[in-house]
């Protein structure tokens, strides 16, 4: 039974998934305090927050069980990915399904800002009815600045054209094909700093956008200019905006989202130029059914083994490129499994060659499933696909992926190579058409052999009677053999065997095969 605790408001419909499923015991609880969370993710496999929680590094250490962080919507944020990535801890969010109500409360705040709607609501309220104080200003003709054209800033644009706003445009994946597309002018930063008379933010809250529009960046606007963020506090920043309307340089700001949840003693909010709300771009029906529907179905498919759709700390794979990769994951695994059980000495280099048809895909699911197979060995289940590369990074491993031109006659061929400080070895394995995987090569032997199981490898010399004595000290073991393959260099050279039987080898018989004459190392394991 799988523990999923919700931390933040969901919409039940959206939910409606996870309370169904007979394998999953939902715990949905908004109100908990910091030590009530860290007390509540010890047992769950999942947790599933808006932006309200705070998933920090503290909370995924208490989480000894965690698998999956589910973000039921946009931005991660308040998620630490570093600390999820190196827990092994696959983070989800749901990019799409908040988009349009996003893009469409932009633009309510962008006709309230120029119109001072809600200053002169709240003047009516207070039975004044004020006209002079309120003159707006029209958005025909005016130009809309967009940083960040993503889903939500494209969305926002489409709609100003609507409103026959001339629309400029700056993101670092934007380019001249893409504007034109979107019917829209595109700029450095500078540029679309200097002609906006709306500015709207809409890119992630990062370090890099940490504070974007700052003091530097204000004063290269339009006096008069007024600007928009709905996207995170913190990518205006707050002090800096604060003076520019209080100087008159920025004719007014309207704000979604503030650097600090709750926000309601900011002094921007004491300032009549700023129409704010407190963080309600996604707050419709609509959008909550949508990212909560999205972010159960790969919360269930993650603890179910499945392939995620929208993970955040490791690359998405297409369905397409799933169907032709997934055959090679286990070949992958238990390749680097075999090989980091018999190489001696510290790792430092993996790298893994494709070749066949495996030549035209994008192989790096497969090296990183190849990676987790080898660092398995000496760090256990800790290490998955979704840490598999960052945990060789920390311990200096250089890995390195290629694509061969040598198929030694296969159609796919699949090869792993170790370095140590001691040694370099490899092993190449293939999908035989019909039959599965098979192992077949290690390091100069050719050989056929299934990587499943409890295995033996034996390096001995190509002498008479070495094969005979090897299976009657098994039988003195009561140790059935099922399959066995024998490799050599030369007559009379180096050999190999490789032994199938069915069970674990015991230490004492690994330690009498390793006495027997002409026997120069055996190695058990079990795939
Ligand atoms: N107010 C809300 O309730 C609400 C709702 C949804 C999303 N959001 C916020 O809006 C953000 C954007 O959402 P989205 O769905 O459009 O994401 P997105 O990933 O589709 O788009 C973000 C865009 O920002 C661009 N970008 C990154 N760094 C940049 C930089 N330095 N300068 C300019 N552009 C840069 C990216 O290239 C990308 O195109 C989210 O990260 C989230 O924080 C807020
Ligand atoms: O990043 C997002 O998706 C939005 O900020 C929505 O946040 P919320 O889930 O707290 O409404």
């Amino acid at each position: 039974m799988y523990r999923v605790l919700i931390c933040d408001p969901l919409s039940e419909e959206g939910i409606r998934p996870l309370l169904d499923a007979e394998d999953v015991e939902a715990i949905a609880d908004p109100s908990l305090s910091h030590e009530e969370l860290l007390e509540a993710v010890k047992s769950v496999q999942a947790i599933i927050v808006r932006s309200q929680t705070q998933v920090t590094r503290e909370v995924i250490e208490h989480a000894e069980n965690l698998q999956v962080i589910g973000r039921a919507g946009v931005g991660v944020d308040n998620i630490d990915l570093d600390a999820a990535t190196e827990h092994g801890v696959v983070v989800v969010n749901a990019p799409d399904g908040n988009t349009i109500s996003t893009a469409e409360h932009t633009m309510a705040m962008l006709m309230s800002l120029a119109r001072n709607i809600p200053q002169a609501y709240h003047q009516l309220q207070q039975k004044r009815w004020e006209r002079k104080k309120f003159v707006g200003v029209e958005l025909k003709g005016k130009t809309l600045g967009v940083v960040g054209f993503g889903r939500i800033g494209r969305e926002v644009a489409q709609r100003a054209k609507g409103q026959r706003m001339k629309v400029i445009a700056y993101d670092p994946f934007l380019n001249q094909e893409k504007a034109d597309k979107a019917g829209v002018d595109h700029g450095t930063l500078q540029e679309v700093l200097q002609q906006a008379d709306f500015l709207t933010v809409h890119t992630p809250l990062m370090e890099e956008t940490k504070h974007l529009i700052d003091r530097e960046a204000i004063q290269l606007m339009k006096p008069g200019a007024r600007i928009l963020n709905c996207a995170r506090g913190g990518i205006v920043d707050e002090d800096a905006l604060y003076q520019a309307i209080q100087s008159g340089k920025i004719a007014g700001a309207a704000l979604d989202v503030f650097e600090e949840e709750p926000a309601t003693e900011h002094p921007l909010l004491s300032l009549t130029e700023v129409v704010a709300t407190p963080h309600l771009g996604a707050s419709t029906v609509e959008a909550q059914e949508n990212v909560a529907t999205d972010v159960s179905y790969d919360v269930l498919e993650h603890l179910r083994g499945g392939t995620v759709r929208n993970p955040v700390n490791m690359p998405s794979v297409s369905s397409e490129m799933m169907e032709q990769l997934s055959p090679y994951f286990k070949l992958s695994e238990r390749l680097g499994a075999f090989l980091s059980r018999v190489v001696e000495g510290t790792l430092e280099r993996v790298s893994v060659y494709y070749s066949g048809e495996l030549t035209d895909v994008d192989t790096t699911p497969l090296t990183r499933i190849a990676i987790k197979g080898i660092l398995r060995r000496h760090i256990g289940q800790r290490v998955n696909d979704v840490n598999a590369f960052k945990t060789a990074s920390d311990k200096g491993i250089v890995i390195n992926e290629q694509k061969s031109t040598s198929t030694k006659g296969f159609t796919n061929l699949l090869t792993v190579e170790i370095e140590t400080d001691q040694e370099k070895r490899s092993i190449a394995g293939t999908l035989l058409n019909g039959l599965g995987a098979r192992i077949v090569q290690l390091d100069q032997y050719s050989i056929d052999v299934v990587p499943d199981g409890n295995l033996i490898l034996i390096h001995h010399k190509d002498q008479p009677g070495a094969i005979g004595r090897v299976g009657s000290l098994l039988s003195e073991h009561n140790m059935n053999i099922a399959t066995m393959q024998v490799g050599r260099t030369n007559q009379g050279g180096d050999a190999v065997m490789v032994l199938t039987v069915d069970k674990e080898v015991e230490s004492e018989c690994q330690d009498r095969l390793g006495e027997i004459t002409d026997i120069n190392k055996v190695q058990c394991l079990t795939l």
